[in-house]
């Protein structure tokens, strides 16, 4: 009988990011510090956050290869008329880099999702 190879077991990003359960606690970390941050918290005046929160966890879902169908607004659309800076942009970032270090994310898969919101930033700046 032929032997047969093993594959490489392929992993999704959003499996290596923890699945549902870590992504959702990584958002609700940077999305609360973001929010209130002085340099960052302009924007959020009267959103709501429980929705914001439910809408970004199944935008990165999507994103990372999860099992999710996102349903908002194109990046154009949800941030048209905020006029964000990059160092808002900027800020958001060092977030979500600590939460997902605080929620043990390798380095490695950090960064796979970094570059991916950094293809992110031209449509979601000076908007
Ligand atoms: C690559 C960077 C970013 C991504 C991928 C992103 C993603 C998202 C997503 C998925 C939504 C929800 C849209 C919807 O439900 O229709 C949203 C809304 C929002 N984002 Fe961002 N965002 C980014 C950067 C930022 C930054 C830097 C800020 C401010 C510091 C910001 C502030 C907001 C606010 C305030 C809303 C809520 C708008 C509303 O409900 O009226 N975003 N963003």
């Amino acid at each position: 009988c032929s032997p047969t190879v093993p594959l490489a077991p392929t992993t999704s990003l959003f499996e290596r990011l923890g699945g549902m359960q870590n992504l959702t606690a990584v958002v609700d970390d940077f999305v609360s510090k973001v929010s209130i941050d002085p340099r960052s918290r302009r924007t959020f005046e009267g959103v709501n956050l429980v929705r914001l929160k439910a809408s970004v966890v199944s935008h990165l879902c999507s994103l990372s290869g999860g099992p999710c169908k996102y349903e908002g607004d194109s990046m154009a659309l949800a941030h048209r008329g905020m006029a964000l800076t990059s160092e808002e942009l900027q800020v958001m970032g060092e977030y979500v880099g600590q939460a997902l270090i605080r929620r043990g994310v390798a380095k490695q898969d950090r960064e796979e999702l970094e570059t991916i919101l950094d293809k992110l930033a031209g449509e979601v700046v000076n908007k």
